[in-house]
């Protein structure tokens, strides 16, 4: 029978929809007697009830969309065009005071236009009871209300969603006040959500029957709006009907929107006694007593009031936003009156949150995906001091990471974030902890446990616990989501750990090479110096024996500058070449291990893999548990049931117990494999930090090298320089050498009588090895000298030729050294001045001496 009637409905419910769509103009010739046609669409109910007509609208009184104190809304259509509309019909047209509203609603909604503001499309007369009924824009989605009332809302709304809410919601209060209107009934089931042409979602505040025109210093004496939501000077006189406070104002509205935040963001309200609007004084209490700072005011089981400033964990708000409306909401439900938030502060914060830039950041060590809010013009001080605020990671011990690379070297360091590319703006950051090798603990929210059914619990407890359950079943799933998602960030903190710290050597070797080649051109110069100085002496001490003029003077002097050896260079090449050898062990030690760090993971440190199939799981349980919470919402209609449903009600109960049982170890099989991965994770963390570290020392000797480096080439510049002085002195010595006839004729003289007197002079020079030549003194004397300019003359000539020897060597060292300039310029990552002032501000002091000793001594 019931199954006939139905068929017979269906059968209706085409026709009427065929009539609407074709003739629309024709819908109202429709008898009204036929109750049972309805139109589809019909939101939630099964039952057809009479249709009423306006003069260009249609509706089925059996299509309520909701209903408020003072009138119901209806699914209705234009009669024209088929275009589905809200009908709001009021309950009591002969109460003055509904009039009253009602009228006041119409005249303020028509001076009304906003995108956030409820719109009203007509207002005409009901054909038969001639009721006056408003038509506007139908809300596909309902109200704010009927969201959080969904099990996925049960915790509040997801942050995109939220966030959207309180824009539009803020512009749509902004523009009321700037028409100086006051709503004085905002409240979640007064915030419709409409989906607009092109699919993006619009919230606008709706409900006008209450609002009235005020400025903002202007006040009001009626009371008006809902008990949960209105401001306490309110509650005082409206509720508990007791003098007090008796002009309110437009903050009132600011009160509301306060505890509707709350709501929106938690699923739950801020303020709340035990035993609701039975408790009224309870209430007042809660409101009233609030501290300074206090966001919430609970009232537990034991009678006490638990308060607190901040949000709860369980939402799926992240902290990052929480701890920007934290505040707001202290100073919207502030206790002194004079720090109570005004509408302009209101207004710009909220605002400035919602035109913030956000960032996620990945921190491996509690296993926290972070969301940062940052101003449009923030840049990367910001980001590091935010980190730090959030983390107990300080600014100059952070190593941020984009995908394998240093965020600072994809971003100028003054670089607003809103110029940032897409692809960082877009991207997952890593978050690490310079020379932090401990291996941390996961941040673990505990979910609160899911309510249980009592054994002689009634239709509407059961429905109650059920509606619980399931929006924690939501939240579970959400967190599984999430859990596996942290999964796989672990994996990718590492990955990119690894590559990052394993690029960071290649310039290292590369530095190691090009100071091996800064090294042998120092050595040739060294040689080459060393050839110099040796003729030099031997030069000086050949003139010193002939001539001892001032020009000779100056010249030894300048011979006994130049080839002064205080062991520097000798010192520095040997510590040089030794600190090399080191850093070239050092780095295939550090490559080598980083090769033993990419080894693959083993299978049981993988965490939850895709044929795990944890969420399709999960969802499934999730899904089951909003069944058996739709049929207990039906039983709990129905009032009483037929023992065949009383079956069906207990076999449900049992249902939704397993249910529960496997959500709770779905979700605990992900979270342990959470903490699996994150030990894992860790361990080689904290191995690639330890590397990282020792790639900084390498560094830090790298420095110390080009330091050595660079002060052997000062130094050997030094004896360069002091090359130049002594070739000026040496032309002077040879020019005087030369002019000197007396000296040349002398030196002939004695060449000639040398040759002549072969002989004697070899017997003479014979004899000089046994005793001093007596006889022969004079001859011997001239010959020794002769000999001498002999060989000085051959020395003049070596100089020359070592002097333009060394004259090349230098020029090749300056080309090379040119060469050398060019290839660390060319360098991407790194340039020895980069690398010192880097260290200076990275290392810690025990560290720096640590280093310092192990380097090249050199200061
Ligand atoms: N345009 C709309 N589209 C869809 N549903 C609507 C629309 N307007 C109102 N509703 C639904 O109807 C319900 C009652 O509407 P409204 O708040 O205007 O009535 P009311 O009697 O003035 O309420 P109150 O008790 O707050 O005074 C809303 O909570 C909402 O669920």
């Amino acid at each position: 029978m019931i199954i006939k009637h139905s068929v017979l409905n269906q059968h209706r419910r085409k026709r009427y929809e065929r009539l609407a769509l074709l003739k629309p103009n024709l819908i109202h010739l429709i008898p009204e007697l036929d109750v049972n046609l309805m139109p589809t669409n019909s939101p939630g109910s099964d039952k057809a009830g009479p249709l009423r007509y306006t003069k260009h609208h249609v509706y089925n009184s059996a299509d309520s969309l909701g209903k408020g104190a003072t009138a119901t809304v209806y699914l209705g259509r234009n009669q024209q065009t088929g275009e589905q509309v809200a009908i709001k019909a009021f309950t009591d047209q002969n109460n003055r005071h509904i009039v009253q509203a009602r009228n006041r609603e119409i005249e303020l909604l028509t001076s009304l236009s906003h995108r956030n503001v409820m719109r009203i499309l007509a207002c005409e007369e009901e054909v038969i009871s001639h009721n006056v009924v408003i038509i506007m824009p139908y809300c596909q989605e309902g109200s704010v209300q009927t969201l959080l009332d969904q099990p996925a809302h049960g915790f509040g709304f997801k942050e995109e969603e939220f966030l959207r809410f309180l824009s539009d919601i803020t512009n749509g209060l902004e523009y009321l006040r700037t028409k100086g209107i006051v709503h004085r009934d905002i409240k979640p089931a007064n915030i419709m959500k409409r989906i607009e042409e092109h699919g993006s979602s619009v919230y606008l505040l709706t409900d006008f029957g209450g609002a009235r025109k005020l400025d903002e210093d202007e006040t009001f004496v009626s009371i008006c709006g809902t008990e949960e939501y209105i401001h306490p000077h309110m509650f005082l006189r409206g509720v508990l009907k007791q003098s007090g406070e008796n002009q309110f104002n437009a903050a009132v509205d600011l009160w509301s929107l306060g505890i509707t935040i709350y709501q929106v963001a938690t699923g739950r309200l801020p303020f709340q006694a035990l035993g609701g609007r039975n408790d009224s004084p309870m209430m007042f209490k809660i409101i009233s007593e609030r501290k300074s700072g206090e966001i919430s005011g609970v009232q537990k089981q034991d009678g006490s009031i638990e308060r607190s400033k901040y949000m709860p964990d369980t939402c799926y708000l992240s902290r990052g936003l929480r701890m920007l409306l934290e505040p707001m909401l202290a100073g919207i439900f502030e206790t002194v009156e004079s720090h109570i938030w005004k509408f302009d502060q209101y207004f710009q914060t909220v605002n400035t949150i919602t035109d913030m830039k956000t960032l996620d950041v990945f921190y491996a060590v509690n296993g926290t995906n972070i969301k940062l809010y940052l101003r449009k013009t923030d840049c990367y001080r910001d980001i590091q001091e935010k980190i730090a605020s959030l983390t107990d990671v300080p600014s100059d011990r952070q190593i941020i990471l984009k995908s394998n690379t240093e965020l600072r070297s994809v971003v100028e360091i003054h670089e607003q974030i809103q110029t940032y590319p897409k692809s960082v703006q877009n991207s997952q950051l890593f978050l690490f902890e310079k020379d932090n090798y401990d291996h941390g603990r996961l941040a673990v929210t505990n979910l609160p446990p899911f309510p249980s059914f009592s054994l002689d619990s009634s239709l509407s407890s059961d429905c109650f616990v059920a509606k619980q359950c399931a929006a924690l079943s939501c939240y579970t799933e959400w967190k599984t989501v999430e859990t596996i998602k942290l999964q796989k960030l672990l994996h990718d903190a590492k990955l990119n750990l690894r590559l990052y710290v394993q690029n960071s050597l290649s310039p290292l070797e590369k530095l190691t090479r090009d100071h091996e080649k800064m090294l042998v051109i120092s050595k040739k110069r060294v040689d080459s110096i060393t050839v110099s100085q040796n003729n030099i002496t031997t030069f000086k001490s050949l003139v010193d024996v002939l001539l001892s003029t001032q020009t000779v003077k100056n010249f030894s002097k300048m011979v006994d500058i130049f080839c002064k050896d205080d062991g520097f260079v000798d010192d520095s090449i040997r510590k040089i070449d030794m600190r090399i050898e080191e850093i070239n062990v050092y780095l295939s030690v550090l490559l080598q291990r980083l090769l033993e760090i990419s080894s693959p993971v083993p299978a049981d440190h993988l965490g939850c893999q895709e044929d795990d199939h944890c969420i399709t799981k999960m969802e499934h349980v999730r899904v089951g548990v909003q069944t058996v919470m739709t049929t207990f919402s039906k039983h709990k209609k129905y009032g009483s049931l037929h023992p065949h449903e009383k079956f069906i009600h207990s076999v449900e109960r049992r249902k939704m117990e397993n249910f529960l049982v496997k959500i709770d170890s779905f979700h605990n099989h992900c979270t342990q494999n959470l903490k699996t991965v994150h030990i894992s994770s860790m361990k080689r963390i904290s191995m690639l930090l330890k590397h990282l570290t020792r790639r900084y020392k390498v560094e830090t000797n790298m420095t110390c090298v080009s330091d050595c480096l660079n002060k052997l080439n000062e130094k050997l510049d030094k004896v360069d320089v002091n090359y130049q002085k002594v070739s000026e002195h040496f032309s002077c010595v040879i020019k005087e050498l030369l002019k000197n006839p007396e000296l040349i004729r002398k030196t002939e003289e004695e060449m000639t009588k040398l040759s002549s007197e072969k002989s004697s002079i070899s017997s003479c020079t014979s004899s000089t090895a046994h005793s001093p030549c007596s006889s022969t003194h004079n001859s011997c004397n001239s010959a020794h000298k002769s000999m001498l300019i002999q060989q000085l003359l051959t020395q003049v000539t070596d100089l020359e030729s070592s002097k333009s020897e060394l004259t090349s060597i230098l020029d090749t060292n300056t080309q090379s050294l040119r060469n050398l300039e060019q290839i660390l310029s060319d360098t991407e990552f790194i340039n020895p001045t980069e690398i010192q002032s880097g260290m200076n501000t990275t290392r810690c002091r025990s560290e720096q001496s640590d280093l310092n000793e192990g380097a090249c001594g050199y200061s």
